[in-house]
């Protein structure tokens, strides 16, 4: 099967692909215009995350008889992953790091499994299943699409990520804090999709968490040791942050020696126990040349009814307490005002962020 070059909707996909800004409709663009560039039966994009030491590949997006059929929520993405090792062709197709070819006869189609890399990593696959063989040309179309996509998800990566630590960088978090704060809306979830708020009114326990880490006596450390070991400590605390959380947390670095967390769906308590072995781990681990380094945390929960000044106001109070009250400790909001020990912001304040 051969595809017609000049076809307005190749134009179209790639003018799609560079025009978002978000990572999840840069996701649906390419599967989009890819499903109706090459008129495929369908697309999948399908991801690949570490989860327990283990990879695992999970579909985040699906386009199959004209429409989007399937998006995934990041915190549905352990019920729909499946590990790597039991799906031999994504196994081959990592490994190898090459395009492969099945031809399907029962099923009268062809399915082919593309590697997406960055920096040089395979990091997700594409798979398209069509009625005939894609010719040659056809195929270095599609490669051609893929490498503008990586291209773009690079420089997309590069703005929305703190250079020193790697982290997303401040600017990313409003944006991340209002798609949680979307989400909450329960009537929107249930229209577009049943299962997931089927699933979520079974995890009612299950709330979005903020937690803001600060250094404890960092200016001592730089003075002590000079910028370069500092620089060399908010490294490492950032190494420590993605060994802690888990692959749904979003990290940030906030600037200066202050990062934020925004925990997937989880109980207070499980909340509360993840927070603490962050602090544990950074309590027992050896910086070169630096020695014992500690952080305090303060986290709250997010609700609908806040913006992001109020829940950042509020995990920023637990902070400040924990900071008073001896360092090297993580102090909860809620449990803060609920003994009295801090008082109850005005949670109908209309501060606009930043
Ligand atoms: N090395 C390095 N230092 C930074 C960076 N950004 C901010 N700092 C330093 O971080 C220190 C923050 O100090 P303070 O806000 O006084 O707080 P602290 O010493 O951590 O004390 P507590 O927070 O009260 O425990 C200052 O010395 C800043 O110069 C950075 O990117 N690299």
């Amino acid at each position: 099967m051969s595809l017609v070059y000049s076809s307005p909707s190749l134009l179209k996909s790639i003018i799609a692909i560079t025009e978002q800004r978000d990572r999840g409709k840069l996701e649906s663009s390419l599967v989009r215009g890819l499903f109706e560039t090459i008129r495929a039966r369908h697309v999948t994009l399908h991801k690949l995350f570490q989860a327990d030491g283990e990879d695992r590949v999970f579909a985040v997006v699906e386009f199959s008889n004209g429409r989007q059929v399937q998006l995934q929520d990041e915190d549905i993405v352990f019920e729909n992953g499946y590990p790597l090792s039991d799906r031999p062709e994504f196994s081959a197709c990592y490994r190898d790091g090459q395009p492969l070819t099945f031809e399907q006869p029962e099923r009268k189609c062809f399915r082919y499994l593309y590697p997406i890399r960055k920096r040089g990593s395979v990091m997700a696959f594409l798979e398209i299943n069509h009625d005939a063989a894609l010719d040659e040309a056809s195929q270095r179309v599609i490669s051609g699409i893929l490498s503008i996509y990586c291209n773009f998800l690079e420089i997309l990566d590069y703005s929305e990520h703190d250079t020193l630590t790697g982290l997303l960088n401040r600017k990313t978090f409003d944006t991340n804090l209002l798609k949680i704060l979307a989400g909450l809306q329960p009537s929107e979830a249930a229209k577009v999709r049943p299962t997931l708020s089927r699933r979520r009114s079974r995890q009612s326990d299950f709330k979005h968490w903020m937690g803001v880490i600060d250094i404890d006596h960092f200016k001592r450390i730089n003075d002590q040791f000079g910028h370069l070991y500092g620089d060399e400590v908010l490294l490492l605390l950032a190494r420590l942050m993605r060994e802690s959380f888990r692959f749904q947390d979003k990290l940030f670095r906030f600037g200066g020696e202050e990062f934020v967390v925004l925990l997937a769906p989880t109980e207070f308590s499980n909340a509360l126990s993840v927070f603490e072995r962050f602090r544990q781990n950074v309590e027992e681990f050896h910086f070169p040349q630096v020695g014992r380094v500690t952080v305090s945390l303060g986290f709250t929960e997010i609700q609908l009814i806040d913006n992001p000044t109020v829940v950042f106001g509020q995990a920023d109070e637990a902070l400040y307490f924990a900071k008073q009250n001896g360092r090297n400790r993580v102090c909860s909001y809620e449990k803060l005002v609920e003994s009295g020990e801090i008082e109850s912001q005005d949670t109908t304040s209309n501060i606009v962020f930043f």
